[in-house]
């Protein structure tokens, strides 16, 4: 482990790092998510993926104060409570494939330059994708690989305006660095309505008897249905829509069983609901409805082998996704009358084939993938997609995200300081490492009063993340793809939490980031273990460094950051601001850190500037400076 105590010579960072600081003294204040992200005008911060548009790379807090005397340079700013983009920018070009709700498409209009381009071959979206930065797509269209690639990287968001995400490549999403949002809540409703509307039609055989007598017939024999009181209904996945199916199906009379993983019992309980093993919800049901979304584990579930344990005679309804189900065994069990009568609205391949055998048997009951198609879902979700994609444009965190951490409005409203402390924690770490050593593993330690599990961490560990990739990384790096492309460089970062005896107003008294393993440039950062170690507070929700090695220093991480390791004398303030002065370098802040009175002692200087190589050359030829490193914010 290095610890050289011979002056280094000056190493400047290897790569040109974006400053993303404004100053404040005013902390943060614990809003919605939604007005902390939108109304920068009356509160102090908000939280922002700086993409210092359009290259939407570091995640900063700004201060709105400073947002609004700068509105004349920053592409967006706010007009008549409408978000717009000053007109000499570039506005963003957001691709529609999609049909979509005409007040969403107004507000994307006011945002940049809208392409409605429907019913697009794999081919032409992905020529068309190259001069895009948004895509909002609904369920029919594929945003594959070849999607992303064809982007080229100027993609930096895909909206899904509904639930499923399937339809997404989101590991290529993640690699790429393109966030992906959805709209999961505004078409709930209309999901658990089209559910009920299936189920009731079938169990009336509806659809059947209107082709009937459009044909010319009255079968009243024929068409004699089956009752829904008093039958139980298994609800397969208990989230937004498999809840609201369950509370309708409750209000029909029907007893309610349910299967999910991941759901408290306790919720389902609540409604009169029990939650039971996936054997016993099919094996027990006279109607199962199917909830759940299409992952690798939920893909054909209901298969020859289920389908050889439900109830003979039941009967089933998907208003989910066709691949929950093997559309082949389906119309075995069919056959067979293991299952009476099923009602799709989806299917594994959309639209199906024009001689589908499941679309066609007599017994099925079938709609063109219509479960969220009503107008007020469709005018909703249009809505909550439009304001996540321009919110992501704008370079906000976004409350939907999908490939992201998705934090909480009032944990990220709480977090906010803290986020931008880790980013630049990371940021401070990796730039004192020694050129050439492989870092390997990172250590987080978080220091709170709070419970470990009252700590939401996973935003923090991804700006710190970023914080240590971005530096290192000839690639574009945002919250998206951080860890991933840690993960790629071998780097594994790991996570501790310490209680300590602090305010538990705060959620956080202090960030630790250590590095092990490695040779740091500034022998001083490394603690008595032998790793690089720096800590952090937040003060007055100004982000500050505490601690650098063994020694305590108080800087506000502002700007850029100077670190001499010095005989403790008098003096040497005036001698290094001397220096900084002749070149017109503002000192932001001084800190001096001392291991004992006239021993070693650290100090750390914040300037505004970058000091010329010429001024860092003089800092290092005073006598006592034993070594000192430059470091960019
Ligand atoms: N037909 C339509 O137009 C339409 C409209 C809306 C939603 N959907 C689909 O409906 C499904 C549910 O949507 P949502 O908004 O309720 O999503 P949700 O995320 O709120 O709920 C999904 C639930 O499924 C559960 N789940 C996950 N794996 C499971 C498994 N193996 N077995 C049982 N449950 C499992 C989850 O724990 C979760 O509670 C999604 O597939 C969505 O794409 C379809
Ligand atoms: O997952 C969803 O939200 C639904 O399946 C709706 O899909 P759609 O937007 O294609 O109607």
């Amino acid at each position: 482990m290095a610890s050289s105590t011979t002056k280094p010579i000056f190493t400047p960072p290897s790569t040109t790092l974006t400053s993303s600081s404004s100053s404040s003294s005013q902390p943060p204040t614990r809003s919605s998510l939604l007005s902390f992200l939108r109304n920068t005008a009356s509160t102090p911060i908000s939280l922002k993926l700086s993409h210092s548009h359009p290259s939407f790379r570091s995640l900063s807090i700004r201060n709105a104060t400073k947002t609004i005397e700068s509105a004349e340079t920053s592409p967006v700013s706010k007009v008549g409570g409408k978000d717009t983009i000053n007109s000499q920018e570039t506005k963003p070009t957001i691709l529609v494939s999609e049909k979509l709700g005409e007040a969403g498409l107004e507000l994307l209009r006011n945002f940049g330059d809208v392409d409605c381009s429907y019913d697009l071959s794999q081919e032409d979206l992905c020529k068309k994708i190259a001069s895009c930065d948004a895509l909002i797509v609904r369920s029919g269209t594929k945003v594959t690989r070849q999607v992303f690639e064809a982007a080229k990287g100027k993609l930096k968001v895909v909206g899904r305006a509904g639930v499923g995400i399937d339809n997404v490549d989101l590991q290529a999403a993640t690699e790429f660095g393109c966030l992906v949002v959805n709209a999961p809540t505004a078409n709930t409703v209309a999901a658990a309505e089209h559910g009920i509307a299936l189920l009731a039609s079938m169990a009336r055989n509806v659809a059947q008897a209107d082709a009937s007598m459009k044909a010319g017939q009255w079968q009243r024999n024929k068409y004699v249905g089956v009752s829904l009181v008093g039958k139980t209904l298994a609800v397969m996945g208990f989230g937004k829509v498999g809840s609201e199916v369950a509370r309708r199906a409750k209000g029909l009379g029907m007893e309610v069983v349910t299967h999910d993983p991941y759901a408290p019992a306790d919720r389902a309980r609540a409604i009169g609901v029990e939650v039971v093993s996936f054997d016993q919800a099919i094996s027990t049901a006279d109607f199962i409805s199917l909830h759940m979304p299409l992952t690798p584990a939920t893909k054909k579930v209901f298969n020859d082998d289920s389908f050889a344990k439900v109830k003979k005679g039941v009967r089933i309804i998907n208003v989910a996704r066709g691949g929950v189900i093997d559309e082949e065994a389906l119309v075995r069990a069919l056959d067979s009358g293991k299952v009476a009568q099923a009602a799709l609205d989806v299917f594994t391949e959309e639209p199906p084939p024009k001689d589908s055998k499941l679309v066609q048997h007599e017994r099925v009951t079938v709609t063109p993938h219509l479960g969220a198609s009503t107008k007020e879902a469709q005018e909703g979700v249009a809505i909550e997609i439009a304001e996540a994609v321009v919110g992501a444009l704008k370079g906000e965190l976004a409350a939907t995200a999908v490939n992201a951490p998705m934090v909480p409005a009032e944990v990220l409203s709480e977090l906010a300081p803290y986020v931008v402390l880790a980013e630049r924690l990371g940021r401070l770490a990796v730039q004192l490492v020694a050129g050439g050593s492989g870092m390997k593993s990172a250590k987080v330690v978080y220091k709170s009063a709070r419970d470990p599990d009252d700590l939401d961490t996973r935003l923090l560990r991804a700006m710190i993340t970023k914080g240590i990739i971005e530096p290192i990384s000839d690639s574009f790096i945002n919250l998206v793809n951080a860890d991933f492309t840690a993960k790629k460089k071998g780097l594994r970062i790991s996570e501790e939490r310490v209680v300590v005896d602090a305010s538990p107003e705060l959620p956080v008294f202090s960030i630790q980031v250590q590095l092990s393993n490695v040779d740091s440039k500034f022998g001083s950062a490394v603690s008595g273990g032998g790793d690089i170690s720096i800590e952090g507070k937040v003060k007055n929700g100004i982000p500050h460094l505490t601690q650098v090695g063994s020694f305590s220093v108080d800087v506000s991480l502002e700007g850029n950051l100077i670190l001499c390791r010095q005989v403790d004398q008098p003096g040497m303030i005036g001698q290094v601001g001397n220096i900084l002065g002749e070149q017109n370098v503002n000192v932001s802040f001084m800190s001096v850190g001392r291991t004992a009175r006239r021993r070693n002692a650290i100090m750390a200087i914040g300037v505004d500037e970058e000091p010329n190589l010429e001024s860092l050359k003089k800092i290092g030829e005073v006598p006592a400076i034993e070594e000192f490193v430059f470091l960019k914010l």
